[in-house]
């Protein structure tokens, strides 16, 4: 009897026993779980912070310098801008380029190579003329070494002075990249409209970062155009051309949207978002294209605008200025048609004006339809002209540009 309850008693605490492990490894395992899974949250957490991290400030880093990079060289060309001797030279293919030019594209390409010296550069000048011919080399350097933003800071962030004027000539052909669809590349144009700069009209000083050949940032510095977005459309700038109330740079950052800001501004200043105008009456549209016949044909324009039942005369307009207008609203289209069948527009004269008019609600596109392929090299080979409109009419403008185009 004694012995079977000892039996019994053994068999209860030895079951207990059992029960006992199964609940501590059970409890060890619900523990185990808690502390993956809290792991697992909490760094899922830290992804997403850092991704929110990532979007917002995004190309921060390269918009600062671009904006920097871009205010530096218009204060060089604002300069030259200003002086009756412009250092004209005529390059290979018979149209104009300056000091000003060969200035402002040294200045941008050693601010980007301080910042990114492993990016590619697609710049539109190269210092072939001045290494044979040394007075106008030694002009452009003494506007380069000596044209510097006020602002220290800024100043040491562009990378600082030059050293001399042979490396200023290296840096120029810095801008030799031949382009393409990989990798991060810059493209200028450091005076837009250099028959305008000369003839004393508009003028842009042009930056834009392309990756994998689509374009992420997009700067102008566009120094004669009126700083006040609701300034109207016009071309002129008075026969006094000052600078009160001129100079505005317009940014975009794909995906961020559009801002001007006024081209004095040092350092970052908030930028004010832009955007295009929304058009009610085709009738009261305004266009807008290139003063220089031999860009654009204004004759086809002209036929493009009257069958859209647009009144208004166009607003001929020098460099990317046109794009940053319609950007902010002053004007509403901007049509390139093009001239010759054999030339194929530079990436240069298109690729930051191309995302402001996007960021800004636009749509900008080829004759076709097409959008701008920024990733075949240096020319926009597989585009023919220029069409920017609010997003809203583009389809329309393009069926009528295609309605003229076939009657040709
Ligand atoms: N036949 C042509 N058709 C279209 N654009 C042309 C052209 N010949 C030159 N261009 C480009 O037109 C740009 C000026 O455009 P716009 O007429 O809108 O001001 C020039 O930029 P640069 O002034 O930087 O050389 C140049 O690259
Ligand atoms: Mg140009
Ligand atoms: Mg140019
Ligand atoms: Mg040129």
């Amino acid at each position: 009897m004694t012995v079977d309850k000892n039996i019994n008693q053994q068999k209860k605490t030895s079951s207990h026993i059992f029960y006992s492990k199964i609940l501590f490894l059970f409890s060890l395992i619900v523990l185990i779980l808690a502390i993956f899974s809290s792991r697992i949250i909490s760094s899922f957490r830290v992804a997403t912070i850092s991704t929110q991290m990532m979007a917002s400030s995004q190309y921060a880093k390269e918009l600062e310098v671009a904006q920097l990079a871009v205010q530096r060289a218009a204060r060089l060309t604002k300069r030259v801008f200003h002086e009756k001797a412009k250092g004209t030279v005529s390059k290979d293919d018979k149209s104009p380029v300056t000091i000003g030019d060969f200035g402002a594209q040294a200045l941008i390409i050693s601010a980007l190579k301080a910042n990114f010296p492993s990016d590619e550069i697609v710049a539109e000048e190269e210092a072939a003329q001045l290494r044979e011919d040394t007075p106008l080399r030694d002009q452009i350097w003494e506007l380069v070494k000596s044209t510097k933003l006020d602002d220290e800071a800024a100043e040491q962030l562009l990378g600082g002075a030059i050293k001399d004027a042979d490396a200023m000539l290296e840096i120029i052909d810095q801008g030799n990249s031949q382009g393409g669809a990989k990798g991060r590349i810059w493209a200028i144009d450091p005076i837009d409209g250099t028959k305008g700069f000369l003839r004393g009209g508009q003028y842009a000083v042009c930056l834009a970062l392309m990756v994998d050949g689509d374009v992420k940032v997009g700067v102008l510095g566009c120094p004669n155009l009126p700083v006040d977005d609701a300034a109207p459309l016009t071309a002129d700038i008075g026969t006094n051309a000052t600078d009160e109330g001129r100079g505005v740079i317009f940014s975009a950052v794909q995906g961020q949207g559009a801002t001007s800001r006024p081209l004095g501004t040092a350092g970052l200043a908030e930028g004010k978002p832009i955007a295009m105008k929304p058009i009610t009456e085709m009738s009261n549209a305004s266009f807008c294209e290139s003063v220089e016949a031999g860009h654009s044909d204004q004759g086809v324009a002209g036929q493009i605008a009257q069958k859209l039942g647009i009144t208004k005369p166009s607003v001929r307009m020098d460099s990317q200025a046109k794009y940053g207008s319609i950007a902010r609203g002053a004007g509403d289209i901007y049509l390139r048609l093009p001239v010759s069948k054999s030339y194929q527009e530079k990436i240069w004269d298109h690729a930051a004006g191309d995302l402001i008019v996007r960021e800004a609600g636009g749509q900008v596109t080829d004759v076709n339809g097409n959008r701008l392929d920024f990733s075949v090299g240096r020319t926009l080979a597989k585009n023919k002209g220029v069409i920017a409109a609010p997003a809203t009419v583009h389809d329309q403008v393009i069926k009528v540009v295609q309605e003229v185009l076939g009657q040709q």
